[in-house]
């Protein structure tokens, strides 16, 4: 029996072939050296988006990373291991953020609280530790997989054994010391592979007692050669035999159950029985893609907006039993993969698990990138031409702001506050307007009035007078959509933070390759007043199965702290927000109009957005 590891991805194992596995807690303040490689490709700026994420989060702790976690990893003393396991293709940032969850005092509180786990043989699965809310998303994790453990009613079929307490030889004591604990893996073997987490390297892997599972690409492929029990795999290098009905895949199978999830409701339309879990499928293959025998792209995609609260809409539609998520890529959300032109159907095929004809599933693909990608809703089409795009959208004022704050240790290298980003990205963006007469975003920021029969003449004018850089990198742009042009003006602001705010220029790009009908927006405000009515019509949106959002914890999540840079630029000023407001006037004015509804983000009376300012 294989069983769709998406689900177990679902349970919390997001957006990597990594899971950290343990089966008692971890002895405080241990840090470890991990030594990284990808295993799918990561492109430069996912992994770039790790590395960033990572320095963020030891920037939030105010402390500096400990030596071990910097992104220079040791490499393994030479004829440590076997030369197969030797060989690095690249450090994989990924994997430190899922191990910095363990290496990170301030997350031991979630491990001391998680003795339970151990006790009762629990897998807790921890990887989402993306950026600075690791804690909190650590703990949170363990509490829902507590409760779902508590709640869960296993289908009949499934064995009462996914819940055997682990021989008491498993929790003899393991001192983990600081900085001792370097572990490699192959991916290029069969499977998963248990990484022993000893404190020395040259330790007898038969006497280590904690582990961390790596679920490598080949497991994603429904092909689950794991031993018969996780915990009494010792060895990382031996992996005995891989026959599917062996007794080693039906412990496997056995543990995955555990995790996996059944919809409560049956939905006979659709064939979803309550309580059932479906039959496993792992990730598409370039020939299944090519063949089209597989359904290999995503079924939705949330595109954004950046700060939109997208991290919340993906998560939480990812708990209704039809939504499948990404099963590999940089991150269980942001997989990227459509931003490109590069040749790269093989590899975006295999982000994402398959579904097969006929078969419930939704995969989504949360990616915030997409919005302002001019090649994405091209590339999403081509591959999926009934896709559906779900965008969050949130007041672009306190989008700005949060994504300020959220950008904190790239401004503060340069030393500008919020203030002087927003002023110098409107004088830039109104330069810009006027060196090119038919972009006005007063009036029309689609330069949709512009006289057809002299806009080649135009563009050619237009690109001579931009920067060099900017016509190069806006070349495409200008010649097919001069708003795209505009929204790019804003270059001397690295994080784009006022230029992101231009919703309808992405909105009106992507409808210009998508059905209106495919397309829906959600606002963050409407997330804040009622979540659940949100969820619910994007559920229906996206024709799920009727769920009960209710039945799910609804508090946002990646929230940005206010430690350090509303402290140190007062909140958000109220003369900028003014500013602010008066440039985005016009964009937003015709949002409403292609929205056809008004988002109420310019109404006077703007107590209601007050909070998350920092203001009183
Ligand atoms: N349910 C709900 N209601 C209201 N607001 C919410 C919700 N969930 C997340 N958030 C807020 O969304 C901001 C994070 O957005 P994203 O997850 O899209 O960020 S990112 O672009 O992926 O980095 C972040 O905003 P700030 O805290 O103001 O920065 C979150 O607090």
């Amino acid at each position: 029996m294989y069983i769709r590891l998406a689900h177990l991805w679902r349970e919390g194992g997001y957006y990597t072939d990594f899971n950290v596995l343990w089966h008692r807690p971890f002895p405080p303040a241990r840090y470890f050296d991990v030594s990284l490689r990808a295993c799918s490709p990561v492109d430069k700026e996912g992994l770039q988006a790790h590395v960033n994420a990572l320095q963020e989060s030891f920037n939030r702790t105010g402390k500096a990373p400990p030596q071990e976690m910097r992104m220079s990893f040791p490499t393994p003393p030479s004829g440590a291991f076997p030369s197969m396991h030797m060989h690095f293709l690249k450090h994989d940032p990924v994997l430190a953020c899922a191990m910095l969850g363990l290496g990170d005092p301030e997350n031991e509180k979630c491990y001391a609280e998680s003795d339970d786990y151990g006790r009762e043989c629990v897998i807790a699965i921890m990887n989402r530790c993306i950026v600075q809310e690791n804690t909190f998303l650590a703990e949170k994790e363990l509490c829902v997989i507590q409760e779902r453990k508590s709640q869960r009613q296993l289908p009949a079929s499934s064995s009462s054994s996914s819940r055997a307490p682990c021989p008491p030889s498993h929790y003899s004591t393991m001192r983990v010391r600081q900085g001792h604990i370097v572990e490699w893996f192959n991916c290029d073997l069969r499977a998963g592979m248990s990484l022993p987490l000893a404190d020395d390297w040259r330790q007898d892997p038969r006497v280590i007692r904690s582990h961390a599972l790596w679920m490598g690409p080949y497991v994603s492929m429904g092909v689950i050669p794991t031993p018969t029990s996780m915990f009494r795999w010792d060895n990382p290098f031996s992996i005995p035999s891989t026959h599917p009905d062996s007794l080693y895949a039906r412990a496997t199978a056995d543990v995955i159950a555990l995790h996996s999830w059944a919809p409560a409701q049956s939905c006979p339309k659709l064939g979803l029985e309550a309580g059932v879990q479906k039959a496993a499928e792992g990730r598409c293959t370039y020939s299944e893609y090519i063949e089209g025998t597989r359904i290999c792209a995503p079924s939705f995609f949330i595109p954004g907006v950046q700060k939109g609260a997208s991290t919340f809409l993906f998560a939480k539609l990812s708990r209704h039993p039809q939504v499948l998520q990404p099963i590999a890529g940089s991150q269980y959300k942001e997989v990227g993969t459509y931003t490109t032109r590069r040749e790269r159907y093989p590899y975006r095929s295999e982000f994402f698990p398959y579904t097969a004809p006929g078969e419930p599933f939704h995969v989504g693909d949360a990616s915030v990138p997409y919005v302002s990608s001019l090649q994405a809703p091209e590339l999403i089409l081509k591959d999926n031409p009934r896709a559906k795009f779900l965008f969050s959208l949130r007041d672009p004022v306190l989008r700005a702001w949060s994504d300020y704050r959220f950008q904190k240790p790239l401004y503060s290298t340069k030393g500008w506050t919020f203030k002087e980003v927003v002023r110098k990205s409107i004088q830039e963006l109104q330069d810009c307007c006027a060196q090119i007469p038919e972009i006005k975003p007063e009036d029309d920021p689609q330069g949709k009035k512009v006289e057809k029969e002299k806009s080649a003449k135009k563009a050619r004018q237009q690109k001579k007078r931009m920067s060099r850089d900017l016509r190069e990198e806006n070349q495409n742009h200008c010649e097919r959509l001069d708003a795209y042009a505009f929204s790019r003006c804003n270059q001397s602001d690295p994080g784009r933070i006022v230029s992101r705010g231009l919703y309808v220029i992405f909105i009106n790009h992507y409808l210009e390759h998508v059905a209106a009908d495919n397309l829906h927006v959600v606002t963050v405000e409407e997330m804040k007043e009622n979540p659940v009515m949100t969820l619910g019509r994007a559920a229906a949106f996206l024709e799920l199965c009727p769920y009960d959002w209710n039945r799910e914890d609804l508090d946002p999540v990646h929230v940005t702290g206010y430690k350090g840079p509303a402290k140190e630029d007062g909140g958000l000023d109220e003369e900028i927000e003014r500013e602010l407001r008066a440039f985005y006037r016009p964009f937003n004015a015709r949002l409403y109009e292609v929205l056809g509804r008004n988002l109420g983000w310019d109404k006077e009376d703007r107590n209601a957005s007050m909070e998350g300012t920092g203001r009183r």
